[in-house]
Parts: C-alpha cells; sequence; structure tokens
C-alpha cells in the first residue's frame, strides 16, 4: 500500500537525510521505525505524507502517487494519512470534542470548517474516536487539562475523525511515562487491527518496538539497514543497525507490564500542561 521506489531527501544544505529508500509496506501493517537519533526515521515518516518533500524516486500511498509540489493532491493525501506527534499538537484551550472534530476538517468543505460548522454526522464521528480511545467521558473538558496519556487519546481521536487508511506517529511516545505509553500503543495497535488502518511509528525503545509492531525497520544515516518481522529484530540485530552494544536504556522503557486487557484503563496520573498548541511546522528541503 505504500511504496518507496529508490526514494531520497536531500536537505537545502545538502545533507543526504535518506539514501535510496526501497520499502513495500502492507494495508494494515503496524511498522515500528527504530533507529539512533538522526538516522532518519522522522524524514521517513514525513516523507509519505510531504510534510517532507523527497527529491527523488517515487513515493506512492494507494494509488497516489506522493507529489509535495501539488498542494490540492497533497490535502486529498492527507485527509487519509492522518499523523500523530510526541507533543500531541492539541488546541489546549479548546474543548477535547472541538479538538477531534478538527480532525473532521480533512473530510470537509474547507469554508464549514473555517467557520467550525460541524454537522451531526461529524459529532457522531468524534464521539466515537473518543470511545475508541477511552476518553469519552472527557468530550466537554478542555484539552489542556488532561494528563499526557490523554492528550494523546484526543490526537490519536482526531486522527481516527479523518477517517484515515494510514497512520504516521512520529516518536508519539516519548513525553509519556512508560506504563502510559504502553497505553497509549496498545489503543493505537487494538485501533490498527480493529479498523485495518496501517501503522507506521517511530520509537526509541525496542521493548515497546518488540511488544507492538509486526515489522521492524531498522535505519541508519539515512538508509534502511534492517526490515523483518519483529521476531527477527533479536540484540545482535539491533547492535548491527546501531553499530554499537545495546544499553538497557536501548531495551527497557518499563518494569510493570501492563496487559492488553488493561490498555483501556484510564489511569494516567497528572497533567501536562502547556502542550504544543501549534501545528507541527514542515521541513523544507
Ligand atoms: N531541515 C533539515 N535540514 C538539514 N538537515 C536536516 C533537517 N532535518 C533533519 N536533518 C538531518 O537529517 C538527519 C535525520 O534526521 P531525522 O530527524 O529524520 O532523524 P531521526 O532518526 O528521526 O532522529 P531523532 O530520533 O533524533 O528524532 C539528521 O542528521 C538531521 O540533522
Amino acid at each position: 500500500m505504500i511504496t518507496f521506489e529508490n526514494v531520497d531527501v536531500v536537505y537545502p544544505n545538502g545533507f543526504k537525510g535518506l539514501d535510496n529508500i526501497n520499502l513495500n509496506i502492507s494495508k494494515g501493517e503496524f511498522v515500528a521505525i527504530i533507529g539512533l537519533s538522526g538516522a532518519g526515521k522522522s524524514t521517513l515518516i514525513r516523507a509519505v505524507n510531504g510534510l517532507v518533500p523527497y527529491t527523488d524516486g517515487a513515493l506512492t500511498v494507494g494509488e497516489t502517487l506522493v507529489d509535495p509540489r501539488n498542494k490540492s493532491k497533497l490535502r486529498k493525501l492527507r485527509s487519509k494519512v492522518g499523523m500523530i506527534f510526541q507533543q500531541f499538537n492539541n488546541v489546549g484551550r479548546i474543548s477535547v470534542l472541538n479538538n477531534v472534530l478538527i480532525g473532521r476538517s480533512a473530510v470537509t468543505p474547507t469554508w464549514r470548517s473555517l467557520i467550525g460548522w460541524y454537522g451531526a454526522e461529524d459529532k457522531e464521528v468524534a464521539f466515537q474516536s473518543l470511545e475508541r480511545v477511552g476518553i469519552v467521558d472527557k468530550a466537554y473538558n478542555r484539552a489542556s487539562a488532561l494528563s499526557g496519556g490523554q492528550q494523546q487519546r484526543v490526537a490519536i481521536a482526531r486522527v481516527l475523525a479523518q477517517d484515515p487508511e494510514v497512520i504516521l506517529a512520529d516518536e508519539p511516545v516519548a513525553s509519556l511515562d512508560p506504563p502510559t505509553a504502553r497505553k497509549v500503543l496498545g489503543d493505537l495497535r487494538r485501533i490498527q487491527q480493529d479498523l485495518g488502518i496501517t501503522c507506521i511509528v517511530n520509537m526509541h525503545h525496542l521493548d515497546l518496538a518488540r511488544d507492538y509492531a509486526d515489522r521492524i525497520i531498522g535505519m541508519r544515516a539515512g538508509k534502511v539497514v534492517f526490515d523483518g518481522p519483529t521476531e527477527e529484530a533479536t540484540d545482535a540485530v539491533i547492535e548491527e543497525v546501531y553499530q554499537r552494544s545495546l544499553t538497557a536504556e536501548d531495551i527497557a522503557t518499563v518494569n510493570v507490564p501492563v496487559s492488553l486487557e488493561d490498555l483501556s484503563e484510564d489511569s494516567d496520573e497528572g497533567t501536562l500542561e502547556g502542550a504544543a498548541a501549534s501545528a507541527e511546522p514542515d521541513r523544507k528541503p
């Protein structure tokens, strides 16, 4: 469903962010991208929805060629490719429901979303999305008043409200404590399985990649250096990807296992004020 053919990204300063990437990601796969800082994980993920324009090769999502220069094609593509970020990117001063309704703007006419006119069907979809991530009871709370895990769930619900075929997640749990990180990834995993949505997720910690992904792609210096089913991503394989020995920090984020049954429970502690409300800026090669 997502195909990279000899894809390069060269940033304006001449730095090669992606170097001859060839990948096929099937519909409904849950893929974790791992690699050390600077390996090119974000660049790879952002190339898929044109946030980072690729400079050579061909990248397709379904039947659509990603064309970073064609704004209207890009808008159409992004209506099917949702993205979540490390800092949630909710609008903190408005309600959870209104944050989720923003996801509907991908599928409603621009003039309607500009004046905030969402119909009954939009609201129905927004509530269903909140239900999927277990926070429907927070619909009328201010987004900024929620815990970090709940805020990331709002972001997931917003993406679900746009009825995506693909979800891209750029370090979605890096700001969360380990048990909450597991619950949020568990939500994503369940959604991917229930709805058959393709998920591509950047992660720093191997235990999370191994526990939640079907497939692991290892990157180094803008190249894919490992690509295989999760069970093949042994410590030795990952050491090869990292070109060094693994540390405890690489592997583990948590020593209290959270079962899949616990995932719908909502026990996030604390609040995370001031989550980034601004849109993630495009990176412009
Ligand atoms: N706009 C840019 N201009 C020039 N170089 C960039 C730009 N954005 C990223 N890079 C470089 O491209 C390389 C890959 O960056 P990228 O953010 O994709 O890595 P990453 O694996 O996601 O790292 P991290 O885990 O630290 O987020 C890095 O060396 C980075 O410095």
